[in-house]
């Protein structure tokens, strides 16, 4: 069973929605490890839409499992990461008229700036994850890169109109994981996952770790974090 990283950069869209102090990601990050997250998520946007750069300090320090820094391929965020050391980096596409992640990082269009990118990052000794479309081409220039992770993107298995194309993205999401296996890569996965559809993506082969946001804070402006994470934790095996 893979593990939950919890991302909480929603905690942060509300508190950024008055541009005040409250809620903290800080203290959501503590109340989410307290109730079985594995890791914390936070993806500082170039246009600081939610996630600050004082939130991720904290994070660094704060953090007892483990930190996932997710950020776009640029010298800023480089500089910020190695600066802060998260436990790893994940690095996603970023447009600034996206409502949320609009798909998977392009490796092969850019296989040099990539690979810049992951050899700076992880001979500061910090593993990168890659976040793709399950595309072969994809995940052979993951390899190239020499990134020790990809996390497959999950929005068109999640965004899925109907049964019959859920399972087709399903399937290409399990062939991902095969060829990822075959290549050496340890396999993440997140992207609009619910506490309905996850359990399928958890059962894939070589599924180390799921980024789960958006569903878990929404739960939790209901019912609190705590619950919004147990619940999480149980849905991933199948109990939803
Ligand atoms: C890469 C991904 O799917 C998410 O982790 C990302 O954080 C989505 O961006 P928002 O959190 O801004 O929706
Ligand atoms: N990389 C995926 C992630 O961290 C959370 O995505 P979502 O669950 O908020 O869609």
């Amino acid at each position: 069973m893979p593990t939950l990283g919890v991302n909480i950069d929603h905690i942060a869209t509300i508190r950024q929605a008055r541009r005040t102090v409250e809620p903290d990601p800080i203290a959501a990050a503590v109340l989410a490890e307290l109730a079985g997250a594995d890791g914390i998520t936070a993806h500082l946007r170039e246009d600081r839409r939610h996630i600050q750069d004082r939130d991720v300090r904290l994070l660094r320090q704060t953090v007892r499992t483990h930190l996932n820094l997710e950020m776009a391929a640029t010298d800023e965020m480089l500089a910020i990461a190695l600066d802060i050391k998260p436990d790893y980096v994940t690095l996603v596409p970023e447009k600034r008229e996206e409502i949320t992640t609009e798909g998977g990082l392009d490796i092969v269009g850019q296989i040099v700036r990539i690979g810049e990118i992951v050899d700076k990052l992880q001979n500061a000794g910090i593993p990168v994850s890659l976040f793709i479309d399950a595309e072969p081409a994809q995940i052979e220039a993951s390899v190239k890169v020499q990134a020790k992770f990809i996390e497959l993107h999950t929005g068109k298995y999640a965004e899925a109109k109907d049964e019959t194309t859920k399972q087709q993205e399903l399937n290409l999401l399990a062939q991902g994981c095969e060829q990822a296996i075959k290549s050496g890569l340890r396999i993440n996965a997140g992207h609009g996952l619910t506490y309905w559809n996850v359990h399928p993506v958890a059962a894939l082969p070589g599924m180390e770790e799921l980024n789960i946001g958006h569903t878990i804070i929404s739960r939790a402006a209901l019912v609190g974090i705590e619950r919004a994470v147990r619940e999480m934790k149980e849905a991933m095996k199948g109990n939803g």
